[in-house]
Order: C-alpha cells, then structure tokens, then sequence
C-alpha cells in the first residue's frame, strides 16, 4: 500500500514515517507540508532520522494523491478538511489522527466520507481504544450519582484542549450513561461555578514539558473513587495505529470510522 504523511516534519510526521518504515506491505509514496515551510525539498527519510529515501516534502498534494492509496494525516482542523476532499475524490483511505475539528469541521468531514474511506481517531493507540470501552462500561455500570471528571496532561507545544483523546473518553462515558456529551460536557471551570451539576462530565487540561499524552478518567461515587487511566510513553504508539488503520480500510466501503472499529473493539 502507498501511503503519503502529511504534516512530515511535526512531531507525529516523523514517527509517521518510521513506522512505514518497520511495516511490511507499506511503503512511503509521498511526503507533504504546507506551502511555505522550510522543510519542502529535505528528503523525508533525513527528518525522520532514517537516512535519504528519495522522498522529497512537497506542498504539492494532486499528483501525490493521484497516485497513492492511502494518506496518514496528524496537521491541523483546516488542512485536514481540505485533505479529506482530495482523498475523497481520488478514493484513497484518509487516516486522520489531528484533533481540535469544530461541529462545522466534522460535517465536513462526513460530507467527504460518503465518496471516501476516512478513518479517525483522537487518539490511535490501542491502550486508549481499550481503555474507551472500559470506560463505557464502568460509566454504564456505576449510576449517574457517580461523577465523572476526566483529567489529561500534555507537552507545552499542544494548542487545542480538551485533547481529542479526553474528548473519546468523554463520548465513551456518555455513551455509557446513554446521554449527550454534547449536552453534558463542561470543558472548563473558572470563578464561583456553583455545585457539580449531576450527570455532567468535567474536564481539566494539564500542559507542561514534554509528556506525550497522559489521561485519567475519574469516577467519584459516595465514599469511594474509581480511576483508570493511560499513559503514553513514546508517540510510535499512535503512527503505528495509524499505519494499522490504514491498511485497514484500503479497499473499504465508503464511511467514517474510527479505530474502535479497526481494533475490533466495538460495543455489542
Ligand atoms: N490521534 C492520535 O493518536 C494523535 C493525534 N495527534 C494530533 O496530531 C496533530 C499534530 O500533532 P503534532 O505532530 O504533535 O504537531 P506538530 O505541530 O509537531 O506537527 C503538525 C504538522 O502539521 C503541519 N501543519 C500545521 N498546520 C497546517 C496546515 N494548515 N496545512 C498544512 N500543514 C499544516 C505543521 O507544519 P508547520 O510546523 O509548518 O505548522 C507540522 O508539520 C495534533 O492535532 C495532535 O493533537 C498527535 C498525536 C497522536
Ligand atoms: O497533541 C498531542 O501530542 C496528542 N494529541 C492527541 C490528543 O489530542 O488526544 C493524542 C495524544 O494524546 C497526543
């Protein structure tokens, strides 16, 4: 499978790399930045740390597209809407692992994902995926006297918040309580808040240093706390998900996925 990395020179563009790099039956067919940036025309295989591969970044995403089969996209909201349209068109499988979509970004992308393959997570890990569903089932299980507050830490360059992982964990547990997260998140909390509203859903954003992506889901009942939690240790984590995903759906009916539905880990 020929599969492009967008956003090659960030953080998650170089593992992207790597980890077609490690994976039988991918190869990397193309490499993109956006127009302007001072890594087009490096070789990619030289920022990710592997030596030249004759893959140079371009801004010039057509021809690649035209003739790739998937492409592996950790950006920015805005790039990967306009990236779902052009994957969508020329039928190749979209992984999308960027966070931060508005509502009206997501329409977007679901608008794309009638034509197209995409598949998107917030977090691509299998620990979170697992997590997710654990999640969903203690939130089902515990009743709505059992608060649930979510807690996540990240490095000092990260710009949106909530995370997109806190925010699947935070679907997961309202899927759980069968109510709207929509409805019932509060994202943040600030000055004289009044007391917990019951069977909302909290959360609180940590940044600082280097950490790569640490997330707690706390549920706190009368007397006693439940908690479970993930930490990410090494970002391969998320670019081999993202590799995984996109072997995944080449070939795949037209839809919107998530990794829930790579890793199997669907609720019956
Ligand atoms: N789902 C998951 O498992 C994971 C998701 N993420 C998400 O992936 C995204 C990227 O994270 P990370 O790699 O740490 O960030 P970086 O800032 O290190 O990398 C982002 C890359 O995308 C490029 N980019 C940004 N905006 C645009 C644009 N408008 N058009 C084209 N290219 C653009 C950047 O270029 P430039 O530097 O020139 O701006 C950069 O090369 C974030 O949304 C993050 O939350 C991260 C890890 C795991
Ligand atoms: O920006 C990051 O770094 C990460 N972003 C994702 C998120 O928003 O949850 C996934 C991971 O936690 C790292």
């Amino acid at each position: 499978m020929r599969l492009i990395v967008a956003g090659t020179s960030g953080r998650m563009g170089r593992a992207l790399v790597r980890a077609i790099g490690e994976t039988e039956g991918v190869e990397l067919a193309g490499a993109l930045e956006r127009p302007g940036s001072e890594h087009l025309g490096r070789d990619a295989g030289e920022l990710a740390g592997l030596g030249p591969l004759g893959i140079v970044v371009t801004d010039d995403a057509l021809p690649l597209v035209a003739a790739a089969d998937g492409i592996l996209d950790f950006t920015a909201p805005e790039a990967s809407v306009a990236l779902s349209e052009l994957a969508a068109q020329a039928r190749i499988v979209h992984v999308i692992g960027t966070t931060g979509f508005s509502t009206a970004q997501i329409a977007r992308l679901d608008a794309a994902a009638r034509h197209g393959v995409i598949v998107r997570s917030g977090n691509m890990s299998l620990g979170v995926n697992l997590l997710a569903a654990l999640v969903r089932q203690a939130a089902r299980a515990l009743g709505p006297d059992w608060d649930v507050e979510i807690v996540e830490m990240h490095h000092r360059l990260k710009v949106d918040a909530p995370s997109g992982t806190a925010l699947l964990l935070g679907q997961a547990a309202a899927e759980g309580r069968e109510i709207a997260l929509a409805e019932s998140a509060v994202r943040v909390r600030d000055g004289h808040t009044g007391a917990r509203v019951e069977g909302t859903i909290g959360f609180a954003t940590l940044r600082g240093g280097t950490v790569v992506g640490d997330h707690s889901v706390i549920l706190a009942g009368p007397g006693e706390r439940v908690e479970l939690g993930h930490r990410a240790e090494d970002r391969m984590i998320f670019a081999r998900g993202a590799v995984k995903a996109a072997l995944w759906g080449f070939r795949r009916k037209p839809g919107h996925y998530g990794m829930a539905d790579v890793l199997g880990l669907q609720p019956a």
